[in-house]
């Protein structure tokens, strides 16, 4: 079962941490992850999964333009309907608004009739809320949590579509 993790980054950030997500889907068995730019998407390999992750750097305490870009018109031709849906942020701060954004990518993939996922509180700790967000000064200490999402969001994927 393919799943797509999509990201913008301008400074690797949140490519890092797009990298890591897909690591931690890969240690679930039935499921295989690709990372892509939102510049470069592997359309057949978007089209094909059943879980799109869209990650963003925050700009202004909300997403980038691009990823809002994308999200207002291009996201469409990958079959969003019926698809799990994930987001995560990077940022600079604490407060800076990281999971603003991640709340606006949430909104957006219901709007496209997506089932919106992060785990929550199920799975105990660390509980990641609406979905995990990176500061970066702090990245590799934010690398567990993102395999750890990236694995919780693989094994619900597969128990909702095998
Ligand atoms: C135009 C712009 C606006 C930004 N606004 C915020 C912000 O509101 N809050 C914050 O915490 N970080 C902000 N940042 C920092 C980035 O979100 C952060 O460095 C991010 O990790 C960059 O991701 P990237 O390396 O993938 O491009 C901003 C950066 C830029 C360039």
């Amino acid at each position: 079962m393919k799943m797509t993790v999509l990201y913008h980054s301008k400074t690797g950030n949140t490519k890092q941490m797009a990298e890591v997500i897909v690591e931690g889907i890969q240690t679930v068995e039935g499921v295989e992850a690709k990372a892509f730019p939102i510049e470069a998407i592997d359309e057949a390999w978007a089209k094909e999964s059943k879980c799109i992750i869209l990650g963003s750097p925050t700009y202004m305490a909300s997403v980038c333009g691009t990823i809002k870009s994308w999200l207002e018109g291009p996201c469409k031709k990958y079959n969003l309907p019926g698809k799990i849906g994930g987001a995560f942020a990077t940022a600079d701060y604490i407060h800076g608004g990281g999971e603003l954004g991640i709340r606006l990518i949430l909104d957006h993939m219901l709007v496209y009739g997506m089932l919106t996922y992060s785990g929550g509180g199920s799975y105990g700790k660390p509980v990641i809320h609406l979905g995990p967000v990176a500061l970066k000064d702090h990245l590799e200490e934010s690398k567990d949590t993102f395999r750890l999402y990236g694995q919780r969001m693989a094994t619900k994927t597969l128990e909702v579509f095998n």
